[in-house]
């Protein structure tokens, strides 16, 4: 099966090892609805970023195959699958002396000519572009390095985004940051879904924030795939069991499901609506 008009991107039997003794990934299906946002969660260790590296062609599968469109990734060129997909890591290091317009910039690499010495206009238009969208323009001299932690991740978003892709990947884009830096990653990925039709897969650790930002839950476990579908329709206390291991309370307020993370409270002690 190919990808469709709804599918953009799909995972067909994959299976991955490190070693080639154990299975990260293991006979893995998975389909990216396109111009939506996937969110991904799972217990550490359960393969994410495993799963992460091999669509964005970082890694190469043992078996199965990745689909873009009607092409298996394996047969892209590099430069050409950084035309429709970029990724923003985990753990993003910089040099001490990068500044924001030069890292905001490294996402055009993908479109550089190698005879070119200096990008074009069309590059400058949308470097400023990303860094507007993503609201550093008036940082943009500052060095990345004396950023706070909202601001250096919404740099490694712009730098996704000046790589003009329709698919991006964002492997944790809220840790080390507090609640209103959170709220404001999630705000500005539902933007970029929605006002400008970008297809978002990305890893959460954070139940609640899946269920309101994501259109589609994929729950992971030991390489593979166990629960898919809409986040209110797939989440409840059963699942969230299967994916890791403990019983969390699920409530109900103002006719919104809500997790509560602590174990120490039961459903009996909850107030009835
Ligand atoms: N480069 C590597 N070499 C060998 N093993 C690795 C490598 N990277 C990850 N692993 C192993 O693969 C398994 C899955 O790791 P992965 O980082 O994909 O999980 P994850 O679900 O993203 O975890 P987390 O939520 O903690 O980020 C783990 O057992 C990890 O130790």
């Amino acid at each position: 099966m190919v990808c469709s008009e709804e599918i953009v991107m799909r995972a067909e039997n994959l299976t991955f090892s490190y070693d080639g003794l154990k299975n990260i990934i293991e006979d893995l299906e998975l389909n990216i609805r396109r111009e939506k946002i996937t969110v991904l969660m799972g217990a550490n260790g359960c393969g994410k970023s495993t799963l992460f590296q091999l669509m964005t062609k970082n890694l190469i599968p043992d078996q199965g195959r990745i689909l873009l469109g009607e092409m298996d990734i394996e047969d892209m060129r590099r430069k050409e699958f950084a035309k429709q997909t970029a990724i923003v890591h985990q753990n993003n290091t910089v040099p001490a002396d990068l500044t924001v317009n030069r890292l905001v910039g490294y996402g055009r690499t993908p479109y550089f000519h190698s005879f070119q010495a200096a990008g074009t206009r069309e590059d400058e238009d949308i470097i400023n572009w990303a860094m507007e969208v993503t609201d550093l323009r008036s940082i943009k001299n500052q060095r990345v390095s004396q950023l706070s932690g909202g601001q250096r991740q919404r740099v490694f978003i712009a730098m996704a985004l000046a790589q003009k892709t329709k698919i991006l990947f964002l492997d944790e884009p809220t840790t080390y940051l507090d609640i209103r830096y959170q709220i404001e990653i999630m705000k500005l990925v539902q933007r970029l879904n929605k006002e400008y039709g970008i297809t978002v897969i990305m890893v959460l650790h954070d139940i609640n924030q899946a269920m309101e930002y994501g259109d589609i839950f994929v729950g992971m476990k030991h390489g593979t795939i166990v629960a898919e579908g809409p986040p209110e329709e797939v989440i409840d206390c059963e699942i969230l069991h299967e994916l890791y291991g403990i019983r969390l309370p699920v409530v109900e307020v103002g006719g919104r499901k809500f997790v509560l993370p602590v174990e120490s409270v039961t459903s009996m002690e909850l107030p009835e609506e």
